[in-house]
């Protein structure tokens, strides 16, 4: 790392900085990179709990278990609650712990929210672009996906061989984070993409400009040569390209609370942080601002353990209340669905598929194939490059009755009763908001309300995308800093079922398709056999995969009358000189996995800070 210092001991840090940045991860180091960049006369600080990565590819493909679980190293491992709604069982979920957080874990898909969350996210926080507020419409923010990612054109051969397209006026950035598309898709990587062109789903060239009904090529989070994972632990720390003496990084430590030392109109607070190899405490102060980038499932525990979060859960929790916000760690969502999956009867002669990855010569084929420059071979394909969203009204004739729902729930006082049962009147409302707003996305029919990525094999993967029901992430009560809890609640909302149903119904459509069927596909899950409600309901429990891994919401921009936690300034509502920029500030999830998000919001909340400060 010849031009960023890496910081190990408590004893090599300055005695201030201007900006202290809580948790190096997607959005954090984004931030850190461009107040560096910005200000060299100014000092940045990086307080990150997991440890620093120098090999790009640490978390690379050939070095996990191949079809395996998935990538452990530099994670933090969650079992949320049981569910009641869905038989009681946990969520699993992961989240990064490493410079980098979880852009140094996720499986790599590259797309982006599309033009009508972004609008709808505006109406849901009260922007109004009219009144100069801060936007972060699509027009506010359509700039910033721009910026945050290089886009490298796939070789001619590559598109002649797989059909990619993409429109280059979505891309244009020069930033060291790569979206690029792999050399390799499976043999039978065309089946879905004609059976869904069957069903009449239309193609579209490039989703990345905001408009992603249909099906898409997503190109993924990796170098255009090498094909190693691109990351902020890269992009933005150790790639940065010039001297940056004021970017300093402190690494395995927990930020544990922020401490207004003389009440809370008194900011910026102390940062205060754990080493987690001596469990030593240190107090940092900043002069001009701090910043949490913890995440979406640490975020809201740095808050709450300094006194910021709803009083009521506080006082349990024996913290004094330093600032009574309700919607810290509330509004938790997720992505969610139940899978599908078929066989064929007269399967095509595809070569190759990933069961040839079983054979070990094929697979020891596969890793030297990786290591090549340029790197070839499945391991190039992350997890995959293709995916369908489709909205409600596309899905069904019947889309009405659940926006009618939505509406009726809006209007009346049932809200509440889906929510927590300790949820303050503030965070009713803004559910409420949310529901009426989300009623109007999900009735658009440009608005997708299904995904279906990484379609090759004979399985599904079906991801609701804006699921209604609303959890939580609290510390521990009696053990501030161990791991949060995570209290899903998911189908705590009844409406979400009528969703996952929906789509199930919609999507098993595929298997009848002239394409499928000349392969002789069969449903195998849920089966012929199951087509209830009741029954397609109770197979949707079964199955339900509780976490897409996009945890997300839990400091949502909104008002503080309507249960938000920070202003479209992303500054912290009530406590000066704090602010939230990582994927808890989204109101709602975008109809996409949430990385481009994650770095979209750092780049936003980065240009506001450093207008903010500029002389
Ligand atoms: C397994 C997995 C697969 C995914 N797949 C995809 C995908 O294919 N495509 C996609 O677009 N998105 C995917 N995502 C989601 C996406 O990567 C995240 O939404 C996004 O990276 C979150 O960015 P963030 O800045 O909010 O948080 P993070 O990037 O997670 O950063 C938070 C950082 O804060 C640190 N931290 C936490 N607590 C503290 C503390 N108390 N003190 C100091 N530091 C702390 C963490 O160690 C971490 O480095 C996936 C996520 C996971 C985990």
């Amino acid at each position: 790392l010849p031009h960023a210092a890496v910081k190990r001991q408590v004893s090599e840090l300055r005695s201030s900085y201007d900006f202290i940045i809580a948790g190096g991860g997607t959005s954090g180091l984004t931030v850190a990179d461009r107040l560096t960049e910005a200000f060299p006369d100014k000092t940045v600080l990086v307080i990150e709990y997991g440890k620093v990565e120098y090999a790009p590819g640490m978390f690379d493909p050939p070095t996990a278990e191949w079809g395996g679980a998935g990538p452990r190293a530099g994670s933090f491992i969650f079992s949320s609650l049981p569910n009641p709604e869905v038989k009681n069982k946990t969520a699993f979920v992961l989240a990064g712990q490493a410079v980098g957080g979880s852009s140094c874990i996720n499986g790599m898909f590259f797309d982006r929210g599309s033009r009508h969350d972004h609008d709808a996210w505006a109406k849901v926080a009260s922007l109004d672009p009219d009144t100069g507020a801060v936007r972060w419409d699509w027009d506010g923010v359509f700039p910033y996906y721009k910026k945050s990612t290089k886009f490298t054109d796939p070789t001619p051969g590559v598109v002649t061989k797989y059909g990619y397209t993409w429109d280059r006026s979505a891309y244009g950035g020069t930033t060291p984070i790569y979206s690029s598309f792999p050399p390799f898709q499976w043999g039978d990587f065309h089946v879905a993409r004609e059976a869904w062109k069957d069903m009449g789903i239309r193609v579209v060239d490039d989703c990345a400009g905001g408009d992603k009904d249909g099906i898409c090529w997503v190109p993924t989070s990796q170098h255009p040569v090498t094909a190693m994972r691109s990351h902020s632990g890269l992009g933005h720390y150790a790639d940065v390209e010039s001297a940056r003496p004021n970017y300093d990084l402190l690494v395995q430590h927990q930020v544990t609370r922020v401490v207004y030392t003389d009440g809370i109109s008194s900011g910026p607070p102390l940062v205060e942080a754990r080493s987690l190899i001596d469990d030593s405490m240190l107090n940092v102060t900043a002069k001009a601002e701090v910043v949490i980038s913890a995440g979406a499932l640490h975020t809201p525990t740095i808050l709450q353990r300094s006194g910021i979060g709803p009083a009521s859960f506080l006082k349990t929790a024996d913290i004094p209340v330093v600032l009574d916000l309700p919607g810290v760690g509330s509004n938790f969502q997720d992505h969610s669905g139940p899978r599908m999956s078929w066989n064929y009867s007269r399967p095509g002669n595809f070569s190759n598929t990933p069961s040839d990855m079983l054979d070990p010569a094929y697979a020891a084929k596969a890793v030297a194939d990786f290591n090549m420059v340029p790197a070839l071979g499945p391991y190039t394909l992350a997890m995959g490059n293709t995916a369908i969203y489709v909205s409600l009204p596309n899905m069904t004739a019947d889309y009405m009755a659940i926006i009618d729902k939505m509406r009726t729930m809006a209007a009346d006082d049932s809200a509440g009763t889906y929510l927590p049962a300790d949820s303050d009147p503030t965070l009713i409302a803004g559910y409420k908001r949310q529901l009426s707003v989300l009623a109007d996305f999900l009735s658009n029919p440009q608005a997708p309300s299904l995904e279906v990525p990484f379609a090759t094999g004979t399985g599904f993967v079906n991801i609701n995308l804006h699921p209604l029901s609303r959890g939580t992430v609290r510390i521990n009560p009696s053990n501030h800093l161990a791991q949060p809890i995570l209290d899903y609640r998911t189908g705590s909302n009844p409406i979400d079922f009528d969703v996952y149903l929906a789509h199930l119904r919609y999507l098993r459509r595929t298997f009848t398709t002239p394409t499928m069927q000349k392969y002789g596909a069969a449903e195998v899950a849920p089966g012929a056999s199951i087509q209830s409600d009741a029954a397609l309901l109770e197979y949707t429990k079964e199955t339900m995969g509780f976490s897409y891994m996009h945890p997300c919401c839990t400091a949502a921009m909104m008002p503080k009358h309507l249960g938000g936690v920070t202003g479209p300034d992303l500054k912290v509502h009530g406590a000066p000189g704090l602010r939230v920029v990582d994927i808890s500030v989204l109101p709602f999830l975008t109809s996409s996995h949430t990385s481009s998000v994650a770095y979209a919001v750092g780049e936003k909340a980065a240009d506001i800070i450093i207008e903010g400060w500029r002389e």
